[in-house]
């Protein structure tokens, strides 16, 4: 089959979250099962795009509203990704650094999604199948089959993926123009409570809809900022499919960016080395538990309660442990981490920002990780933890109710039902009793390093879908 990946991310070209590790990984697994997969992205102007050499394979227009973008699709002269990669270059809307958070987002994506369109428009080889990846490419669906300028893929179908339903890009209808011309009879097909709304657009136009574990797709039904009622409608052709990770990349034996690579053998010996490290560069105890967080730091995630977790275990049971968190996000949550740094030195520090690198050596060194998510459609952190021998601290919501069994159930991981201050902290206590009795902590660390989280399920899983749309 001939699939085509199109999305605003794809690790290691861009890479904001867990979107871009899903769409740098799943093809190459679709490519490694016998099918030609490839991505089309932005060409952002970071650094990625300053490292490598690139090639213009296609010149073209899209149209947006009364301007005309010119664009340029691109791909790399020496590519190793496992999977083609295509990158449309627009100037004046993606040549800037960051991926997301400019003022004209709508104008951005809307024309990304055009001018693909119109790349692929005038290709002479059909795709058997176009998979879609959140709101950023959420009218692609619509326009293949309601613009006649793209009648051509009317029988082409399409499959979205919803990574996270909290992001809809929705904006108002004087904003219209903006995509190319359809019967107004269609209106309906773009709209969600009275505002152009792409993720509604592409749950109620793909042919297939996904989630990203089978869980968050029940829960959407009952809670996702005022979808709910569109997710129920569109239930039947909606299927959860559990994200895998990249084994190749997230491997603790060949991971590159450890200094102290391990596997099972020795994961004692790795795991304290990387600990050591961890514990030197910020000034932490390294015979304490390490506890770590990872990830953007909003109320998704449950960041916000961090403070008063580090407040409350560091003041009532000092020197017990460390804790460490990497992340950025919303400034009142950035700001209360570095606040709580002076008071309680030596067992807790933050790292505010983005950086790839820490994060694999945190994964490798720490000893828990915390999740206190409020929505996880899937989570990844905790798969990355899990294959590093880190053991998952987890609020049972959407993805991670699927892939951590707590150790009181036979389980690996340690889970909690609210994401409350008080629930982590009694998870934490819990943790650091576990953490003493120093065997059986090793024991489910050598286990949990064994799960096979591989994109290779999932990787089928996806092609039986496409399989099942093709007449
Ligand atoms: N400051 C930082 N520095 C370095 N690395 C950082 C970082 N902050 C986050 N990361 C990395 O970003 C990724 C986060 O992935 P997640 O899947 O956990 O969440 P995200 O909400 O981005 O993804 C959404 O999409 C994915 C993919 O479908 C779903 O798993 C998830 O539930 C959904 O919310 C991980 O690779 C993590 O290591």
């Amino acid at each position: 089959m001939d699939i085509i990946h199109i999305s605003a991310e794809c690790y290691p070209a861009a890479k904001a979250g867990g979107l871009g590790d899903v769409v740098g990984a799943l093809p190459k697994y679709q490519k490694m099962l016998g099918h030609s997969a490839s991505v089309i992205m932005p060409f952002y102007h970071g650094k990625f795009s300053r490292e490598n050499k690139f090639s213009v394979i296609f010149s073209g227009f899209a149209r947006l509203g009364h301007t005309n973008f010119a664009f340029n699709v691109l791909t790399l002269d020496e590519n190793n990704l496992g999977y083609d990669l295509f990158m449309i270059d627009i100037p004046g809307l993606f040549d800037r650094e960051n991926i997301y958070s400019y003022h004209d987002d709508t104008e951005r994506f809307i024309t990304f999604q055009i001018a693909t369109l119109n790349w692929l428009n005038q290709r002479e080889i059909m795709p058997d199948i176009i998979h879609c990846h959140d709101s950023h490419t959420g009218f692609i669906p619509f326009m293949m089959s309601k613009v006649r300028e793209y009648s051509k893929f009317e029988q082409v179908p399409t499959i979205f993926t919803i990574h996270n339903g909290q992001y809809q890009g929705q904006f108002g209808f004087d904003k219209l123009y903006f995509l190319p011309p359809f019967h107004s009879y269609f209106n309906g097909l773009v709209e969600w409570h009275n505002l152009i709304n792409p993720l509604a657009s592409a749950i109620k136009c793909a042919w297939r809809v996904t989630t990203v574990s089978p869980s968050y797709l029940d829960e959407i039904g009952y809670s996702m900022k005022g979808m709910e009622d569109l997710l129920r409608q569109e239930r039947g052709k909606s299927v959860g499919i559990l994200n895998g990770i990249d084994a190749d990349v997230w491997n603790p034996a060949t991971d590159p960016m450890l200094e102290q690579k391990y596997s099972i053998k020795n994961i004692t010996e790795g795991k304290a080395a990387n600990k050591e490290v961890l514990c030197k560069q910020f000034n932490l105890n390294p015979e304490k538990p390490l506890f770590t967080f990872i990830g953007r730091l909003v109320g998704e995630k449950g960041a916000d309660v961090l403070p008063e977790i580090i407040y409350n275990i560091s003041k009532f049971n000092p020197g017990e442990q460390n804790i460490l968190v990497l992340g950025s996000g919303e400034k009142h949550i950035e700001n209360s981490l570095l606040h709580l740094e002076s008071e309680f030195k030596g067992s807790y520090c933050s790292y505010i920002g983005y950086n790839e690198k820490l994060s694999h050596v945190i994964y490798a060194g720490a000893d828990f990780l915390l999740m206190p998510s409020r929505v996880e459609p899937c989570g990844l952190n905790q798969l990355y933890a899990l294959r590093y021998g880190t053991v998952p601290i987890v609020r049972r919501t959407g993805g991670l109710r699927d892939t951590v069994i707590d150790i009181g159930d036979g389980g690996f991981g340690i889970c909690h039902d609210q994401c409350s201050a008080f629930d982590v902290l009694h998870s934490m206590q819990r943790a650091k009793s576990f953490y003493q009795k120093k065997r059986d902590f090793n024991k489910i660390r050598k286990q949990i390093m064994q799960i096979d989280h591989s994109w290779n399920k999932a990787a089928q899983d996806y092609i039986e879908l496409y399989q099942s749309l093709k007449s």
